[in-house]
């Protein structure tokens, strides 16, 4: 009798469980059905990652034509930088997410399937976007961000790229040919490079040319104006701090210029005035590849080029014991001379042509053109500060006249008043005389008290603003700066003026 009852007990059990199985056949073919009314595309993987199934929808997206076959190819292989097998790996859901396919971005949601156990089995992936009307403003809000976020990323890449290539720097003189040859040459080798030049020869636009025709050209381009930044934060600026190195340190690191010029080039400009202090610490960069950040034990290698710029003479100051001897051979490894615009007078018509042209872009209207006569007067001037003065001379020269050339006269006006370095240019007469009794100075007194008097006058025109005055004077900023000290003259600083 018992025996009976476990018979039937046991068919029972046998009966329910087929007709279970059968219930979830039914309910997973109708649910299959349902994902493929419902969704814009489905997808199906095993718990090996191998598509099971997938439907035309999502076929169609991905631009397959139903004869190519995907099931049994790994899920990233059809649907590149699929995250379903990240789900099977985890077990958790994603109900919402913003998936890009074929340049399209889509609402999906990913789902985990799991046995009877709870053992992941496999996972679903469904596009929902489309047929969920209500995520319509969600969806392109994302999409807005993320065109900004491109936007602001394609920015700071043009900020860092290379500003010029070689074709921008001027000049057909044999002495930029030979130049601009040894530059292309250089640019191809990893190796430190050393530009030395008098200022506003264009030291900084070729470091940008060397780096734009380099293997580094898709890395950043960091410069780092060596004279530009006080001692005392320039090892900051330079190597980076480590969380609270210092007081007012914050407790975040924050990166040094080096480790920012990571896997592209870095351009330490007027590196003759790099404090001795430091410049044991660069050599380390240059001999092991490695900072170590201010406040840190820890040494980090970097990867970066070095080229750097000087218009002093720093064989001189190494002898002079104001720089060290060991960094200069480590730098002088493939030094480049650039040219003072006096050696290559017959630069200076192209040059015009091209910073004349600039100059219409800039304010608008018509590029002037230079008459024979003006461009005389051009060839004899000395330029001390090189292209840098020309196109500070040309920028006043286009204010100066609405004329559509422009002559010998505003030349000699302009040299004759604005110039610190006019008197090669302006016809010598011997009308001055001497009352006796008066004494005539030397002429090094003359010189710098002429020197002095530009200065002031620069600074005056300027409103204070030093970088502006050493614009306006054609010399560099550093320079600038020597002078000020050089002639004792104290400024007053911007945040101190009222
Ligand atoms: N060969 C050239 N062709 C076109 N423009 C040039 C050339 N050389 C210099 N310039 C222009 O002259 C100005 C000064 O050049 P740059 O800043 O590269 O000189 P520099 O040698 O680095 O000067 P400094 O030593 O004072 O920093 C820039 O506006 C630059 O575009």
């Amino acid at each position: 009798m018992e025996r009976l009852v476990d018979g039937v007990a046991a068919r029972r059990r046998r009966a329910a469980s087929a007709r279970e199985a059968g219930l979830r056949d039914r309910i997973a073919r109708a649910a299959v059905e349902l994902f493929d009314q419902l969704y814009e595309g489905a997808v199906l993987i095993d718990a090996g990652g191998q598509i099971l199934w997938m439907n035309d929808k999502y076929r169609a997206i991905l631009g397959l034509n139903g004869m190519d076959p995907v099931e049994g190819r790994p899920v990233e292989e059809v649907i590149p930088n699929s995250r379903l097998r990240e789900v099977v790996a985890c077990g958790r859901a994603d109900l919402i997410d913003i998936f890009e396919v074929e340049g399209r971005q889509l609402v999906v949601s990913r789902i985990p399937l799991k046995d009877e156990d709870g053992r992941v089995t496999g996972a679903v992936g469904m596009i929902l976007y489309d047929r969920v009307q209500s995520l319509k403003p969600l969806v392109d809000k994302f999409q807005g961000l993320q065109r900004d976020l491109d936007a602001a990323r394609r920015q700071l890449a043009d900020a860092r790229r290379a500003k010029y290539g070689f074709s921008q720097f001027i000049g057909n003189s044999e002495a930029v040919r030979l130049l601009k040859r040894q530059a292309r040459r250089a640019a191809e080798r990893d190796i430190t490079v050393l530009l030395l030049g008098e200022t506003g020869t264009g030291k900084e636009m070729l470091a940008h040319a060397l780096h734009a025709a380099s293997g580094r050209q898709s890395g950043p381009m960091v410069r780092v104006n060596t004279a530009a930044i006080p001692e005392n934060l320039l090892e900051a600026e330079l190597f980076g701090v480590a969380p609270g190195a210092f007081t007012g340190a914050g407790a975040k690191p924050r990166d040094g210029k080096i480790r920012l010029a990571h896997r592209g080039t870095l351009f330490l400009d007027e590196i003759g005035d790099m404090p001795v202090s430091l410049q044991s610490k660069l050599l380390r960069v240059l001999q092991e590849r490695e900072i170590e950040p201010l406040g840190s034990n820890r040494v980090i290698p970097v990867d970066v080029r070095v080229i750097a710029a000087t218009s002093r003479d720093l064989g001189r100051m190494v002898e002079e014991g104001l720089f060290r001897a060991d960094l200069y051979y480590r730098l002088n490894v493939l030094p480049l001379r650039l040219p003072p615009l006096r050696e290559r007078l017959d630069d200076i018509e192209p040059l015009c042509e091209v910073l004349l042209d600039r100059l219409a872009i800039d304010q608008g209207g018509r590029p002037r053109t230079l008459t024979d006569h003006a461009l005389l007067r051009l060839q004899a001037h000395d330029w001390p500060g090189n292209v840098r003065e020309l196109a500070n001379l040309l920028e006043r020269a286009v204010l100066l006249t609405d004329d559509a050339e422009i002559d010998a006269g505003h030349i000699d006006s302009l040299m004759a008043t604005h110039m610190p370095s006019a008197a090669g240019v302006a016809p010598v007469t011997m009308t001055a005389s001497v009352e006796p009794g008066e004494t005539v100075e030397p002429l090094r007194e003359a010189l710098a008290a002429a020197e002095r008097d530009a200065i002031r006058r620069a600074l005056a025109a300027a409103g204070g603003v030093k970088t502006q005055a050493a614009k306006l004077l054609g010399i560099s900023r550093a320079q600038f700066y020597e002078k000020l000290a050089t002639h004792g003259i104290e400024t007053v600083t911007a945040s101190s003026r009222p």
